[in-house]
């Protein structure tokens, strides 16, 4: 079986492609390279199974190359920062929705039978049920980018049921590990490291949220894309995070006991009653138990996720 990742030289992307390819799996990458890097899937690059393509995918005959001859997109390619909504909300939009609707649009004539999305946590918004379920809504995100993810989710599954494929979206919690290039664990390293005495916190330090370790999000996705398969859906959507939520201070206080610092924490205040930024989600606990009913169980809570991030950052 061929499989394209889509941002497959990215954090998320390139453990998958680890998983993949150690399943034995021909495996096929195609990465701008803006935030991933080919280190990340280096040690693939001599084997005969693995192919890589830099290339964009706002460019519609590059992404129709790629699918040539594939059975199954895991499409991962997406700009994550939530926090940039406000700046460069054309940026989300290009990098969520546009690349998606080109990915769909190589699909309509291609052979490819299943198409894996990564959609976001981030598309309940302040849900007012917690932990939310794959059932709530009315969906009303908050930040463009969680209106991103949901508009790419929404046009998935039209086209899965217009032309003849099969699609599963993921909505992760904040996804954590080794090869993380962003988010608040490796500026909480980068800011200690520039400055051991203080730690600037965005908000107000307690944000709650949900952190799942990369190598628990890549089995899950495997271990569940198989049960869909069986499950003869068109389309499908799980929740992959956590049982357990962790504070932002509490995040702080790992990371500074494990590069042995006692900093000062200095607390931004934040917007909106202390987010970190507009469109931050303050409080995000998903409903695993549709996950969990295939079997999948993450190895880790959030707190050990956290501890072993830090440690795998420090080593670098
Ligand atoms: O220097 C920092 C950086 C972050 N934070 C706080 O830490 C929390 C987590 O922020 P991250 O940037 O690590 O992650 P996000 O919650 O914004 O989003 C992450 O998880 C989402 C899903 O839950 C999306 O998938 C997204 O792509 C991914 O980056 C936020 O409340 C933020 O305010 C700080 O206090 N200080």
């Amino acid at each position: 079986m061929k499989v394209l990742v889509t941002g497959g030289a990215g954090f998320i992307g390139s453990h998958l492609v680890d998983g993949l390819m150690e399943s034995g799996y021909e495996v096929r990458v195609l990465d701008n390279l803006s935030a991933g890097s080919l280190d990340n899937v280096k040690h693939w690059l001599d084997n005969e199974r693995f192919e890589f393509i830099k290339g964009d995918m706002v460019d519609l005959e590059t992404v129709k190359k790629a699918i040539e001859g594939v059975d199954v997109v895991f499409h991962l390619a997406a700009n994550p920062e939530v926090r940039i909504s406000a700046q460069s909300p054309e940026t989300l939009y290009e990098s969520n929705v546009t690349i998606t609707y080109n990915l769909l649009e190589a699909m309509r004539n291609s052979d490819v039978e299943y198409l894996v999305f990564t959609s976001s946590s981030t598309v309940y918004g302040d849900a007012e049920v917690i932990p939310t379920p794959e059932s709530y809504g009315p969906l009303k995100p908050i930040s463009v980018y969680g209106g991103a993810k949901l508009a790419a989710e929404a046009i998935i599954s039209g086209y899965a049921h217009i032309f003849g494929f099969k699609a599963l979206s993921f909505r992760l919690a904040n996804i954590i590990g080794k090869r993380s290039n962003h988010g608040v664990i490796y500026d909480f390293i980068n800011k200690l490291r520039k400055n051991p005495n203080e730690l600037e916190i965005l908000g107000d330090g307690t944000q709650r949220k949900s952190y799942l370790h990369v190598s628990d999000t890549v089995e899950g996705m495997l271990h569940i894309f198989e049960h869909f398969k069986k499950s003869g859906e068109t389309y499908d959507v799980y929740n992959l995070g956590n049982d357990d939520w962790i504070t932002v201070k509490e995040i702080a206080e790992i990371v500074s006991e494990e590069m042995g610092l006692s900093p000062k924490f200095r607390f931004t205040g934040g917007v909106d009653g202390g987010r970190g930024w507009k469109g931050d989600v303050k409080l995000m606990l998903l409903d695993i138990g549709k996950a969990k009913s295939t079997g999948w169980r993450p190895k880790m809570n959030s707190y050990e996720a956290v501890r072993r991030t830090v440690k795998e950052l420090l080593e670098g």
